[in-house]
């Protein structure tokens, strides 16, 4: 009994001791096993590593780690001693700061390509992509890791990384800052049009893996410009529903890239084992206000340690209410800050299309049609069908701005687009009289051209007509009551367009000679893939527009531009629409072909010949009992259908007579008295009329025909010549 219980005795003791053996050899070779990894991929910095900051890898807390272990691999710029030998004996602080992790296994998302998207000018941020990505490719054999100059990126380009091609890639942005229009122009533009367009879906970016956003900068470039443009492009790459982390910021007074080097390559190498940037916020969490606001309101929103300047990263969980406040957290005030309409590229772009600029968000340029008449080439359709005399017409915009990027726009991509108008507003004195000096400037350049006599050009330099139609959305100015009344004092008469998405405007406007809205489609459906509208409720808006319409003061006009292949059918519907506003005219014009453009992709097929838009008109007359087709201009394929009210025994009254409208503008004013287009319309010539031998043609002047086949038609049609 005695033996056997020795026995049990000294069995029970070598099983414990060989338990204890186990255990320990165990965890001493997991602890080696940590050791080695965190050690491998995350290098202390060159001096002295284990002095201010412990080693990544200390996860013994003794420092001695640093004794006996060697870095396996580090690229020079990283900071690492190579050896370990700086680590000697140096008793590190026993807190560590953050461990080199083992890799999670991705449970349900997996980084599936890493893009190093780098932007750079004299080097420095090329140096550190190429150095990261050398570092991490290392460490995560198999996964792609590509780098793109995003300087040499097309929009389409971008869209394609982020959009098309983006599910489950993460996006480490490295990128110098610069703060003129052209570096990075494509990135900037995708992101900010994407930012304020309502219909780029939130989902899209949110399929990434998210963004790191690493910005080179210099703070004595001033706070405004300090890491710009990439910490807008990174606050509006969330804004669009993607993930970021919290951005670096290394400023190139203070620091080098490489005192970040081991934070970005951890941080990095966490979100490719984590699957996706950690940022675990709600990304419903909004301020109830359109993209485009949220986006001007994370411009101003300052943020608390909303930047790694301190060199340390901040916890990801940090980050995430950092970047995202959470619906508790009360959103620090927006301010609005006014900013110029038109950047410096934009003002080249357009001067070189031979716009003339005005103040900061108008222009004014010289029509064709004001060179045809005179020339005494034949003025435009508005001369045949109300008696403009277009040598006498400035064509001009108080704003370049619009809510709308239509198909057929050649400024789409560069237009500044919004809901509202934001920007600097500039006094209407000074744009009437920049305009009219600008279109005088322009005028007088076409002294001496053939067939301008001295009489004609002393007209052509004191207009008496503007239309406000050249690009943008005139009443999206918010001093436009003021510009008008301001035409007006000096003696011009106002045809003003509008894109019918701002109904409550169109109430507070003074009374306009004519007033237009563009009909750019019949169904809400067309409009939208059209009009490319940014207003979510643009159907509404724009019926309520039609609606106001009728309210106005003035002679009211729909206008219709037919685009074959686009909004050329469905003539009824455009009768419906009709009903809404109860226009005075309706203006039906085939589209002008102006040649291939980027943007434009329309081409002769899309423009209709005079007879089908004549028909479409006749289709349009058969819905609407009270209108009828009154004045044709074959010469620019355009053809006026009025309200019988301008109907008399003799013929129509079309024609405006400019001065009563001035003396019923004047009455108003003075006493608010109200008048209607009838009280200054007058008699239509009858080379004007529909169906006459001139087809709208005045016979005063020579049409000149650029095609001689057409000429030689043209002539044997009317019996002249051989
Ligand atoms: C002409 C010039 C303009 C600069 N403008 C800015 C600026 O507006 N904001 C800023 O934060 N840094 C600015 N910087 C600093 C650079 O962005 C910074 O030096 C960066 O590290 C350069 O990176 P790179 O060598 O990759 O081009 C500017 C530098 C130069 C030479
Ligand atoms: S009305 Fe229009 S097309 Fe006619 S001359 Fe004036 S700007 Fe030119």
């Amino acid at each position: 009994m005695g033996k056997g219980v020795d026995k049990a005795i000294f069995n029970l003791g070598i099983g414990v001791a060989f338990g204890a053996a186990v255990y320990f050899i165990t965890v001493y070779l997991r602890e080696r096993r940590n050791r080695l990894e965190s050690q491998a991929l995350f290098p202390g910095p060159a001096t002295p590593c284990c002095q201010d900051e412990q080693p990544l890898s200390c996860s013994d807390n003794t420092g001695a780690c640093c004794q006996d272990e060697t870095p396996e691999k580090a690229p020079e710029s990283s900071g690492g001693c190579g050896t370990g030998s700086c680590c000697g004996g140096s008793s590190a602080p026993k807190k560590t700061v953050r461990k080199g992790k083992m890799r999670k296994a991705p449970k349900e998302k997996l980084v599936e390509k890493v893009i190093f998207l780098y932007a750079s000018r004299s080097g420095a941020a090329e140096k550190l992509t190429d150095e990261v990505k050398e570092y991490l490719s290392a460490f995560n054999q198999g996964l792609e890791m590509v780098k793109i100059d995003a300087q040499e990126m097309s929009i389409q380009q971008v869209e394609e990384i982020f959009c098309d091609k983006g599910r489950n890639t993460l996006f480490v942005f490295i990128c110098a800052s610069y703060p003129d229009d052209e570096f990075v122009d494509n990135l900037k533009s995708f992101f900010s049009e994407s930012a304020t367009d309502w219909r780029f879906s939130k989902s899209e970016l949110k399929k990434c893996a998210g963004m790191i956003p690493i910005i080179l900068g210099d703070s004595t470039f001033g706070d405004d410009v300090f890491c710009e443009p990439a910490r807008t492009i990174a606050r509006q790459f969330s804004l669009l529903g993607g993930l970021r982390t919290n951005h670096f910021e290394i400023d190139n007074l203070k620091e080098k890239p490489d005192a970040y080097f081991k934070d970005i390559c951890q941080l990095i190498d966490e979100t490719i084992g984590n699957g996706c940037v950690e940022e675990p916020v709600d990304e419903g969490v909004e301020t109830g206000s359109s993209d485009e606001e949220a986006l001007e309101s994370d411009e101003d929103l300052e943020l608390p340690g909303n930047s790694c300047k301190s060199g340390n990263v901040p916890d990801l969980e940090d980050i995430a209410n950092v970047v995202r406040p959470t619906s508790s957290q009360v959103r620090p005030r927006r301010t609005r800050v006014a900013k110029e309409m038109l950047s410096d590229k934009l003002r080249g772009a357009l001067s070189k299309q031979g716009y003339h600029l005005v103040g900061s968000h108008s222009g004014v340029k010289i029509c064709r049609w004001t060179k045809a008449q005179l020339r005494g080439r034949g003025g435009c359709y508005k001369h045949s069908f109300y008696g403009i005399e277009s040598h006498r017409c400035m064509e001009a915009t108080p704003s370049l701005a619009c809510a709308n990027k239509c198909v057929f726009c050649w400024r789409h991509h560069t237009n500044p687009v919004g809901t509202s108008w934001r920007w600097v507003t500039d006094e209407p004195k000074m744009l009437v009289d920049g305009m009219l000096a600008g279109h005088r400037g322009m005028v007088k350049q076409l002294r001496g051209v053939p067939g301008v006599t001295s009489e004609k050009m002393v007209e052509a330099m004191n207009p008496v007509h503007c239309a406000l139609s050249l690009v943008g959305e005139p009443i999206m100015y918010p001093r436009i009551a003021e510009f008008l009344d301001y035409l007006h004092s000096h003696g011009l008469s106002s045809y003003l367009v509008t894109n019918a998405q701002f109904p409550d405007e169109i109430k507070t406007l003074p009374p306009v000679t004519q007033f237009y809205t563009s009909i750019d489609a019949s169904t809400q459906a067309e409009l939208k893939a059209i009009d490319r509208p940014l207003h979510k409720d643009f159907w509404e808006r724009f019926q309520q527009s039609l609606h106001n319409m009728k309210d106005i003061c003035g002679r009211t006009v729909y206008r219709l531009t037919l685009v074959g292949g686009f909004n050329f059918f469905d003539a009824d519907n455009y009768a419906e629409l009709v009903k809404l506003g109860e226009p005075d005219f309706i203006e039906v014009k085939g589209v002008t072909y102006c040649g291939t453009s980027n943007n434009a992709e329309l081409t002769m097929k899309n423009v209709p010949w005079h007879e089908e838009v004549v028909e479409f008109c006749e289709q349009m007359c058969s819905h609407l009992p009270d209108y009828s087709i009154s004045c044709e201009h074959e010469h620019s394929n355009c053809v006026l259908i009025s309200n019988h009210k301008y109907k008399t025994e003799t013929g129509w009254k079309t024609w405006i007579d400019y001065h009563r409208f001035q003396q019923l503008y004047d009455e108003w004013k003075e006493n608010g008295t109200k008048f209607t287009g009838l009280d200054y319309s007058i008699e239509t010539p009858s080379w004007a009329v529909y169906g006459s031998e001139e087809r709208g043609f005045d016979p005063s002047m020579k049409r000149h025909y650029r095609n001689k086949k057409k000429e030689a038609k043209a002539k044997a049609m009317a019996g002249e010549g051989s």
